[in-house]
C-alpha cells in the first residue's frame, strides 16, 4: 500500500507481474521505474508533426514507404478548410464576386447549385456570410449526414430531390436558365480560378521545385482542370520550368472518364452513375469533361479507376498511418497504388496525392468498414473497438494479447 500511496509505479508492475505473469512480459521491468521516465533529449528526426510548417502539405512518410516504396509521397489536404472541402477555394472567389454585383444592383436574387454535398456547404457558408440567398440541390439520401446539416445550418434553401447528381445538375441549368439565380457549379470559371491556387501552393511549397505526378480524385472534372490550369499559369509566367503529370482518379461505380480515356478518347459518352462510398465523385455525365479531357491530353496525364474494395481499403490503410481522409482520397491513393505497382510512377518520384475533403465528414463509411458491416467486402484493414469487462484482470489479459501482438521497439 506504501508503493501504492507514492504511486511510483512499482505497485502497478507487480500487480500486473501477478495476474498476467511475468514470462510473457516483453518489456524490461525498468519501464515502469520512475527514473526511466526522465525525458531524454530528441532531435530533428523525432519530431511527429503532421505537416510542413503551418501548410496543409503532409509527408506521408509512413505510407509511402511502408505500403509503397516510396520516399517523396505528399498529400495535399484541402479538406482541412472552413467546409471541409477544397470547394471553399472557388466558392470565395464566386460569392465575393456576386456580392460586387449585387452592390452595383444587378439583378441577382441568389446563387444557386446542385451538389453532392462539399460545393453547397461551401456556397452555403459563403452567402449566408455575405447575406446573400443561397440555394441548393441535392440528390435526396446521397450525401452523408455532416454534409446534408451544412448547408441546412447555414440557413440555404434546401431541395432534397428525388434523383441523382447529374438529374439536380440538369435541374439547376433549366432553372438558372430561366431565374436570376447565378449558378455556382465548376461549369463557371471564377470557381475554377479560386481553385487553381491549390497548383501555385504546391509549388510555393516546394520551393517551386515542380512534382513528378499530381494525382487528383474527379467526379464533375473542374478539379482537374484547375489543377492544370495553375500549374500552366506558373509555367507559362516562368516561374517553373516545366509541368507535372496529372492522373485523374475516379471510382470504377462512376467512371466515364475512365472509360473514355481508356477509349483511346474516342466519343464521350456519359455512364449512369452507381452508388459508391465515394459519394461526392458519384457523377455519370461530368459538366467539365471537355475541360478534363484538355488537361489530360496536354500534361500527358493518365485515367485510373477503383473499386469500392480498393478505395475503402486504401482509406484504411491511409488511416492507419495517421491520415484520417475521406473515400475520394481513398480512390486516388489506388489509383497511386495501381500506378506504382505497374511501374509507372517510381520510387522516388516526387508525388502529391490531392486529398478533396474531411474525413469527419464520412465517418459512417469508416464506422461500417471498422464494423466489418459492408455486405461482400473483406474490410482487411478493419480495426473494431474489443469488448471488455470492466475488471482489471479481464482489461489486462485483453491488452497482453495485444502487446505482444505489436512490433517491440
Ligand atoms: N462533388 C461536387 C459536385 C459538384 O461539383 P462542382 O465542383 O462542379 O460544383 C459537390 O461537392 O457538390
Amino acid at each position: 500500500m506504501e508503493a501504492l500511496k507514492q504511486f511510483d509505479g512499482h505497485y502497478w508492475k507487480s500487480l500486473f507481474d501477478s495476474r498476467v505473469g511475468k514470462t510473457n512480459w516483453p518489456y524490461g521491468s525498468g519501464v515502469w521505474s520512475k527514473k526511466e521516465w526522465v525525458l531524454p533529449e530528441i532531435d530533428g528526426d523525432d519530431i511527429v508533426s503532421a505537416f510542413e510548417g503551418n501548410s496543409n502539405l503532409f509527408w506521408a512518410e509512413r505510407f509511402g514507404k511502408q505500403f509503397l516504396g516510396m520516399s517523396d509521397l505528399w498529400v495535399k489536404h484541402c479538406g482541412i478548410s472552413h467546409t471541409g472541402s477544397f470547394k471553399d477555394l472557388g466558392m470565395t472567389v464566386l460569392v465575393s464576386q456576386v456580392n460586387r454585383l449585387r452592390k452595383m444592383k444587378r439583378p441577382v436574387v441568389g446563387v444557386g447549385c446542385a451538389s453532392t454535398g462539399d460545393t453547397s456547404a461551401a456556397l452555403s457558408a459563403y452567402c449566408a456570410s455575405a447575406g446573400i440567398p443561397s440555394i441548393v440541390f441535392l440528390p435526396a439520401d446521397k450525401i452523408s449526414m455532416a454534409q446534408l446539416v451544412q448547408p441546412i445550418a447555414n440557413g440555404a434553401f434546401v431541395l432534397s430531390i428525388d434523383t441523382d447528381f447529374d438529374g439536380c445538375m440538369q435541374l439547376i441549368r433549366e432553372v438558372t436558365a430561366e431565374l436570376p439565380i447565378y449558378l455556382a457549379n465548376s461549369l463557371n470559371s471564377l470557381r475554377l480560378e479560386g481553385q487553381k491556387t491549390a497548383a501555385i501552393e504546391i509549388l510555393q511549397q516546394f520551393d517551386w521545385e515542380v512534382p513528378d505526378w499530381i494525382i487528383v480524385p474527379g467526379g464533375n472534372l473542374g478539379n482537374i482542370y484547375a489543377f492544370y490550369k495553375g500549374f500552366k499559369m506558373c509555367h507559362e509566367l516562368g516561374l517553373v520550368d516545366k509541368m507535372p503529370r496529372l492522373v485523374c482518379a475516379q471510382a470504377a461505380n462512376a467512371n466515364p472518364l475512365y472509360v473514355h480515356y481508356k477509349s483511346g478518347w474516342k466519343d464521350f459518352q456519359p455512364v449512369k452513375a452507381n452508388t459508391t462510398f465515394a459519394s461526392a465523385i458519384q457523377i455519370g455525365d461530368p459538366v467539365s469533361i471537355d475541360r478534363a479531357v484538355f488537361a489530360l491530353q496536354n500534361c500527358n496525364g493518365i485515367v485510373e479507376e477503383a473499386t469500392e474494395e480498393e478505395l475503402m481499403d486504401a482509406m484504411a490503410q491511409a488511416d492507419s498511418t495517421g491520415m484520417f481522409i475521406c473515400p475520394h482520397t481513398g480512390v486516388a491513393l489506388t489509383a497511386l497504388i495501381k500506378l506504382r505497382n505497374s511501374g509507372v510512377i517510381g520510387p522516388n518520384d516526387r508525388t502529391v496525392v490531392v486529398s478533396t475533403a474531411h474525413g469527419l465528414k464520412f465517418t459512417q463509411s469508416k464506422v461500417d468498414y471498422h464494423s466489418k458491416n459492408i455486405p461482400d467486402m473483406s474490410c482487411k484493414f478493419a480495426n473494431p473497438p474489443v469488448q471488455v469487462k470492466a475488471d482489471f484482470g479481464a482489461v489486462m489479459d485483453v491488452l497482453k494479447g495485444y502487446l505482444n501482438k505489436t512490433p517491440k521497439v
